[in-house]
């Protein structure tokens, strides 16, 4: 008998498991709006030009080696992105008060930094958003942390909870660490607005909470990379110390390369480097080094003004498309006179709709009309197309009469 003939088969994820169950779907007119992966007009997976540009300027470098990256990566992949996301003006990275290293996209980049709280942070408890993505929790869990949640989400007005979000991260035992998705809130789409995060920081000060941003879709939100690190640079701009947890997946499009990065910022650049050192502990037993290629392809980007300049236009025209695509499922749905107000779904955010749709109304629609998206009633916007939105209107309309 085998010694594993006692293990049981473990359920597929929530959200890769919706990309399973499409793939086995024979219909042709089956709709994927599961994993937040961005898709063209034609339904096809992009690969940015800069990244084919900055790829083929790598593989025509005779001097480019195979050898390994530092435990802590590449390190003007690091510089780069700590630029990237707390500005190249940022006070932090001028007093040499960050500590980044290259971690595996921003599963990876949360993982390490869960461990090293795990290790080094008097508090253990980590306060998450109600609802949030749902690798948050097992990520934390298993990295040792203790994982309470935090009101986020109001389901009557489908908008953000502020009062329940200040009472609740206002109950938290002083020190607690408080996870804040930095913008393009996954899975609701909603954000607080500037001033509500202003408020949010002084609450997280004023009680000494530890806040760890993943930034996950820097850039995707409102098309801008600067506006939508703004609630990350305002944290780390005020002299309190953070974690922020970037990949690259979505705004390179290199979900497959794994690219991503933590920065912790702290008081004073000594304790950045013995941060840093103790944070080489943690990955060296974990996975020893990152991946070359991708960190080499986003380093030659973010490190070229041209590729820079034409990057940020890229990704301006994949969150253009995405925004088009809620105005049209909007007009669909109001041309069909489907009951209920959707105009959420104009409001809301970055790759994700959160549709209100409840598991049935999703599972029927998943039966009827091969449309898939996660139990939650999240479809990813940037799965449809002008082509596809009647189909999809067509399913939901039928799903709430
Ligand atoms: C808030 C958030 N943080 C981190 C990640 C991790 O991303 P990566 O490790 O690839 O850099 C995702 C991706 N979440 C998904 O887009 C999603 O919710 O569909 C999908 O990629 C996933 O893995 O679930 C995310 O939505």
């Amino acid at each position: 008998d085998s010694v594993f003939c006692q293990i049981a088969q473990a359920p597929e994820d929530p959200i890769l498991g919706v990309t399973v169950a499409y793939n086995k779907d024979p219909d042709s007119s089956k709709l994927n709006l599961g994993v937040g992966a961005y898709r063209t007009e034609e339904g096809k997976p992009l690969v940015l030009n800069v990244v084919r540009q900055a790829e083929q300027k790598l593989v025509n470098d005779p001097t480019r080696i195979k050898e390994y990256l530092p435990i802590v990566g590449l390190a003007d992949f690091n510089k780069a992105s700590a630029k990237l996301i707390f500005g190249a003006d940022s006070p932090a990275i001028q007093e040499k008060r960050v500590a980044t290293v290259q971690c595996l996209s921003g599963s990876g980049s949360l993982r390490v930094g869960g461990e090293f709280l795990a290790r080094h942070y008097h508090q253990k408890t980590i306060y998450i958003p109600d609802p949030t993505w749902g690798n948050h929790p097992k990520i934390f869990t298993f990295a040792g942390l203790s994982v309470k949640t935090y009101r986020y989400y109001d389901p009557s007005t489908r908008g953000l909870h502020f009062k329940g979000l200040l009472e609740d991260l206002g109950n938290a035992a002083s020190g607690s660490i408080v996870l804040l998705h930095a913008c393009a809130h996954n899975p609701t789409g909603v954000d607080p607005t500037i001033d509500q995060w202003e408020e949010i920081r002084q609450l997280v000060r004023s009680k000494q909470l530890l806040p760890f941003f993943d930034s996950a879709y820097q850039g995707f939100a409102s098309g801008s990379l600067e506006a939508d690190a703004k609630p990350v640079r305002m944290f780390a701009a005020d002299g309190g110390e953070c974690f922020t947890a970037q990949s690259f997946a979505k705004n390179m499009g290199l979900y497959g390369e794994r690219v991503g990065a933590l920065s912790i910022v702290c008081k004073t650049s000594d304790v950045a480097s013995r941060v840093e050192s103790q944070l080489k502990l943690v990955i060296r037993p974990m996975y020893s080094s990152p991946p070359l290629h991708g960190a080499c392809i986003v380093s030659t980007i973010l490190n070229d003004s041209n590729l820079y300049n034409e990057w940020t236009i890229e990704l301006k025209g994949m969150a253009d498309r995405i925004i088009s695509m809620r105005t049209q499922l909007l007009e669909a749905l109001q041309a069909k006179g489907t009951p209920g107000d959707w105009s959420h779904i104009i409001k809301q955010i970055g790759m994700f709709t959160f549709t209100g749709l409840n598991a049935e109304q999703v599972g029927f629609m998943r039966k009827e009309y091969h449309v898939y998206m996660t139990s939650d009633g999240r479809i990813s916007m940037a799965g449809l197309s002008t082509k596809t939105i009647p189909h999809l209107a067509n399913a939901m309309h039928a799903a709430v009469t």
